[in-house]
């Protein structure tokens, strides 16, 4: 059975899933789009054999024609879209954040729980990378005993204009929120912002910025987010237990020796690093929705704990301190 989607925002990472999701392997295909930029919209259908444009995003996700949403606009503007699915009894993929406060992703986990049944999957898609994968498997498996120390760097090449001081938090180090909660299968229960020397690259932003993350069982995360290294894009982690460290390998599929130097090539942006990520993110989605299955990947829940963790990190930022993050009860939904 094919999957008719619906895509609201097609922007650059809409237009990414977009190119998946049309004619992708698991039998999906785009039928309708909006975006704030109607010109935009008419391109990008304009494009697809099967796609139209429409007024809204409430158009989409009202739309007969439509059996899924994946919502790629703006942050703050996902909690609309997310609920109107849920009240439609639509699947929905939202890509992250899930909301830009905790109390929209509380609303937003309350609707799904009134509904009675799984249907927003975030697009937290380090879970889907091949190398994530492999780290947790060595974290998971006891290769490197008992975790005690995270060592993360998050360096973005360059930030769009509409970049404010705040994303390096809540659209940036929100990744390493869910990663440090889905590597360890723990909460995080504190979090501080430090704010060294800025770099005269980042403007009005705190760029870089470093958070010092405390799991539940007392592992220590220390996560540096620089937003305009200008040299790639580059993700790191090194995981350090009590018989042994494991860490990402260098993403470069290949590296030159020559004329006394050492090279590989660095990836441009997120794109370039985690396209794989993506490919199995997307099709992992569109299998579980076309089984009527609920989705596997990163839930509602998953979105509200990480947005938890990143108000407390706002509150740091702005206030200074280390700030402790309380979690109620998940509720058994998302057990
Ligand atoms: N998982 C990842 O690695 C990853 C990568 C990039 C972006 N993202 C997330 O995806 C989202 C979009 O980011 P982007 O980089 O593509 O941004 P973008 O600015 O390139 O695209 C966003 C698009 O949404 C449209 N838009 C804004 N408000 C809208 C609304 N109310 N209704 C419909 N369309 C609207 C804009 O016109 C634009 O075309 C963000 O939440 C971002 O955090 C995730
Ligand atoms: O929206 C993007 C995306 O999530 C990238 O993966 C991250 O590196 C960027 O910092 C963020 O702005």
């Amino acid at each position: 059975m094919a999957l008719d989607v619906g895509v609201i925002g097609v922007g650059m990472i809409g237009q990414e899933h977009v190119r998946r999701l049309d004619g992708g392997p698991g039998g999906s295909r785009v039928v309708a789009v909006a975006d704030a930029d109607a010109g935009r919209a008419a391109t990008v259908a304009g494009r697809l054999p099967a796609a139209k444009a429409l007024p809204s995003g409430e158009d989409v996700i009202a739309s007969d024609a439509v059996d899924a949403v994946v919502v790629t606009s703006w942050g703050p503007t996902h909690e609309p879209y997310v609920l109107a699915c849920i009240a439609a009894g639509k699947p929905v993929f939202c890509e992250k954040p899930l909301a830009t406060t905790q109390q929209a992703c509380r609303r937003i986990v309350d609707a799904e729980v009134a509904a009675g049944r799984r249907l927003v999957q975030v697009g937290f898609n380090r879970r889907f990378d091949p190398a994530h994968r492999a780290l947790k498997q060595a974290v998971d498996d006891g290769t490197i005993g008992a975790p005690l120390l995270v060592h993360c760097a998050h360096r973005n090449a360059s930030v769009p204009q509409h970049y404010t001081r705040d994303m390096s938090i809540a659209d940036t180090a929100i990744h390493e929120m869910d990663q440090l909660r889905w590597l360890f299968g723990q909460e995080i229960t504190a979090a501080q912002v430090f704010t060294p020397r800025r770099s005269s690259r980042g403007g009005e932003l705190q760029d870089p910025l470093l958070v010092l993350f405390e799991m539940a069982d007392g592992v220590l995360a220390d996560v540096e987010v620089s937003v305009n290294v200008h040299y790639g894009y580059e993700i790191r982690c090194e995981v350090s237990g009590e018989s042994g460290t494991v860490e990402l390998a260098e993403p470069a599929p290949v590296r030159v020796r020559r004329e006394g130097t050492v090279a590989g090539l660095v990836p441009a942006d997120w794109r370039e690093r985690f396209t794989l990520s993506y490919d199995v993110e997307l099709r992992e989605w569109v299998d579980t929705v076309v089984a009527a299955r609920p989705p596997g990947g990163p839930s509602a829940w998953d979105g509200y704990a990480a947005q938890v963790v990143s108000d407390a990190a706002l509150q740091s930022l702005h206030a200074g301190g280390r700030v402790a993050v309380e979690l109620p009860e998940r509720p058994g939904l998302y057990r």
